[in-house]
C-alpha cells in the first residue's frame, strides 16, 4: 500500500463520472486524490486537462497521475508532451501493470467511452499495485528519457 502518496485525477468532459468514481477509489486504496476537474459538463479540452496533471507529476508534487478522455487517447498525448511523463493507454489489467512494471509508467490514461467502470477499478488497482522491476529495462526507459533531451 502506498500510503500518503499523492495522485492527481484529470478528465475532459467526456469522463467527469468515472474520474470522479476513480477519485473515491483511489482514497480506499490508501493514495491521497489530487481531482484537477473540471467540475462542469461543459466542453473542457482534453490537452489543457493532460497537460495540468503531467506538470503536477513531473514536478514531483504527485507520485502518479490518472487522466481520462473519450477514449484516453487524447489526454495521454497531450502528458506525454511534457519531459519526464511516461503515460500509457490502458483498456486491460495486462497493460496496466506492465507500464509500471516494464516502462515505468507515472501516468495512466483510460477511455471512459471504451471501458466500464467495473473493470476502469480493476485497472487502476493493477497500475497502483505494480512495481517497476527495473534492471533491464531501465536502460529502456533511460533510451526514452534520452529521447526527451
Ligand atoms: O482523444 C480525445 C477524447 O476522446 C475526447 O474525449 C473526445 O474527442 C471528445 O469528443 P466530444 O467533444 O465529441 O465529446
Amino acid at each position: 500500500m502506498q500510503a500518503n502518496k499523492r495522485i492527481v485525477l484529470s478528465s475532459d468532459h467526456a469522463a467527469i463520472g468515472l474520474r470522479r468514481t476513480l477519485v473515491s477509489h483511489v482514497a480506499t486504496r490508501g493514495w491521497q486524490a489530487v481531482d484537477i476537474g473540471p467540475n462542469t459538463s461543459e466542453s473542457t479540452p482534453y490537452p489543457a486537462q493532460g497537460e495540468a496533471a503531467a506538470r503536477l507529476v513531473a514536478s514531483g508534487d504527485c507520485h502518479l497521475g490518472i487522466i481520462l478522455c473519450g477514449t484516453g487517447q487524447g489526454i495521454m498525448m497531450a502528458a506525454n508532451k511534457v519531459k519526464g511523463i511516461r503515460c500509457g493507454v490502458c483498456s486491460d489489467t495486462f497493460s496496466a501493470r506492465m507500464i509500471r512494471q516494464h516502462n515505468d509508467a507515472n501516468m495512466l490514461s483510460i477511455g471512459s467511452r471504451i471501458v466500464g467502470e467495473g473493470l476502469a477499478l480493476d485497472i487502476v488497482d493493477a497500475f497502483l499495485i505494480a512495481e517497476f522491476e527495473g534492471g533491464r529495462h531501465a536502460d529502456r526507459v533511460a533510451m526514452i528519457v534520452e529521447l526527451e533531451g
